[in-house]
């Protein structure tokens, strides 16, 4: 049993990932969050999240846990993925159609790294969940990011159209969460409660 000073810290800007993450995770870890927009590396999306956590870890001073997600095109060889955010800004739902207007190909894939940091001075883990689909004109409620725009495969329906237990099923974002419960499941974390004995989760 690895015990923990607190519970991690989920560390995020954005309101709907950490609805979401709330409602796949339950109470099946010990969890807080912590709303703060923490600066972005450039580079591969699994060291851009584990720099998020290590940053992260040292602002928190204790476990932490952050997520980045990018939505790859195919045939753009999987850009913008993790600057998705700065191009949906740009350019809207239609832009990023638009992206691919020159190309047959729409397939794309939504990919979420969750990197847990259990200290400022402890190498992050990662945790990847990846979902296929493909680029479609926007349809349905423009509630969350790109969710207008991503039908994953096998479904006629697009993200935002879906009801969100059905998105929890296959989202990229809950295949990693699955692997995350799964970590803490088999480390078996106890938290350091203030009488100072740790109480197991
Ligand atoms: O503070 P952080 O956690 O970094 O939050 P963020 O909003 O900056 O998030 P990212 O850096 O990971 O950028 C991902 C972009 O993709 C969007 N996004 C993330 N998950 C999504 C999902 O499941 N469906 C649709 N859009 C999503 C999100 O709103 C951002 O515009
Ligand atoms: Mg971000």
């Amino acid at each position: 049993m690895a015990v923990l000073p607190r519970p991690v810290t989920f560390v995020t800007g954005n309101a709907k990932k950490l609805e979401e993450t709330m409602a796949i995770l339950g109470d099946s870890i010990p969890f807080q969050s912590l709303k703060l927009d923490l600066p972005e590396l450039q580079g591969e999306p699994e060291e851009i999240s584990k720099e998020k956590a290590r940053l992260a870890a040292v602002e928190v001073n204790g476990p932490v846990l952050v997520e980045d997600t990018c939505l790859c095109f195919n045939a753009l060889n999987g850009l913008p993925g993790p600057y998705i955010k700065w191009f949906l800004q740009k350019t809207g739902h239609e832009g990023l159609n638009n992206l691919l207007k020159a190309y047959d190909d729409k397939s794309a894939y939504a990919l979420c790294v969750f990197s847990l940091a259990l200290g400022p001075h402890v190498e992050p883990v990662t945790f990847v969940g990846k979902t296929e689909g493909r680029i479609v004109p926007a349809r349905g409620p423009a509630n969350f990011g790109w969710d207008p725009i991503f039908q994953p495969d096998g479904y006629e329906l697009t993200y935002a159209e879906m009801p969100h237990e059905e998105k929890h099923k296959i989202s990229h974002r809950s295949r990693a969460l699955a692997l995350v419960k799964a970590h803490f499941a088999a480390a078996n974390y106890a938290v350091q409660t203030s009488s100072g004995s740790p109480s197991e989760q």
